[in-house]
């Protein structure tokens, strides 16, 4: 399975709270997976896909200077039975899987959890995906929670390629996914209501999320978009380890 990195070689595995959306504030253990089939402006894992040698644009270029990741330096391959050996020697249970965009891997993904389940029944095990990609298999029956965040037009990727309505639609049947949509400014909000409406997806089961990567960001954004879920019944969603973290890898 091809892994972000916390430094060159060394899987970015991590033990922390989960910061976002229904388990917000739960103990649990991260693992970043590399590779998106997404790429917006402002992604905060930029180094699981924005390799040198691609054109894609992100917030952090300067002009003229694109900011570009090195493959080789950012990405590690690790078996599923290294992977499964890591994950069972810790104590915490609750595994979020996460990226870049991790369903891309969901073949090795779903014998992982497969191995996982067979070796302590307790393990549960959360997915950050961007609801683009239909999960089957092993992966589809095994994962406990899907959080699955949507990305609005201001993410800069084509609607095409990020809204997929069969998919958004499967998820919103599925009671074991919760939807997490990034919101950048109160103008979104129209297309936010529209996604929702459109998809099918309960409010209940919609938490909107500011855009930020520290928290002063978070905190400008925070007044108005708590007002707006307050209005249409959606859950709101902070970004708690960029508060007691900052934006850094491995937390
Ligand atoms: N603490 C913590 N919570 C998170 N929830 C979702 C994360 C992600 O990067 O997908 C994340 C993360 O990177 N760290
Ligand atoms: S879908 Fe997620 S990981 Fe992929 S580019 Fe967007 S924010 Fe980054
Ligand atoms: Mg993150």
């Amino acid at each position: 399975m091809r892994l972000a990195v916390t430094e060159p070689g060394v899987p970015e595995i991590f033990h922390s709270l989960q910061g976002e959306g229904i388990s917000a504030g739960k103990p649990s253990v991260f693992v970043r997976f590399s590779q998106c089939n997404l790429h917006c402006v402002w992604c905060d894992t930029a180094y699981t896909w924005n390799f040198q040698g691609t054109e894609f644009i992100h917030r952090d270029d300067a002009p003229g200077a694109p900011r570009k990741f090195d493959r080789a330096a950012e990405t590690v391959d690790v078996s599923v039975e290294t992977l499964a050996a890591r994950l069972i020697e810790q104590s915490c249970r609750r595994i979020i899987f996460t990226g870049g965009e991790p369903l891309l891997q969901q073949r090795d993904l779903g014998v992982l959890i497969q191995q996982l389940k067979a070796t302590d029944p307790d393990f549960y095990i959360e997915i950050e995906t961007n609801g683009s990609i239909k999960p089957a298999g092993l992966a589809a029956e095994l994962i406990d929670q899907f959080n699955v965040s949507p990305k609005l037009a201001h993410s800069g990727n084509a609607a095409a390629i990020r809204l997929k309505p069969d998919v958004l639609a499967f998820y919103a049947a599925d009671p074991r996914a919760n939807f997490k949509i990034v919101v950048a400014e109160p103008s979104d909000l129209e297309e936010v209501h529209e996604l929702v409406s459109s998809s099918g997806m309960p409010p209940a089961r919609v938490w909107l999320m500011p855009e930020g990567r520290t928290p002063q960001e978070l905190r400008s954004r925070e007044r108005w978009l708590a007002e707006a879920c307050l209005r249409a019944g959606y859950n709101f969603t902070d970004r708690l380890h960029i508060h007691l973290y900052g934006d850094t890898r491995g937390t």
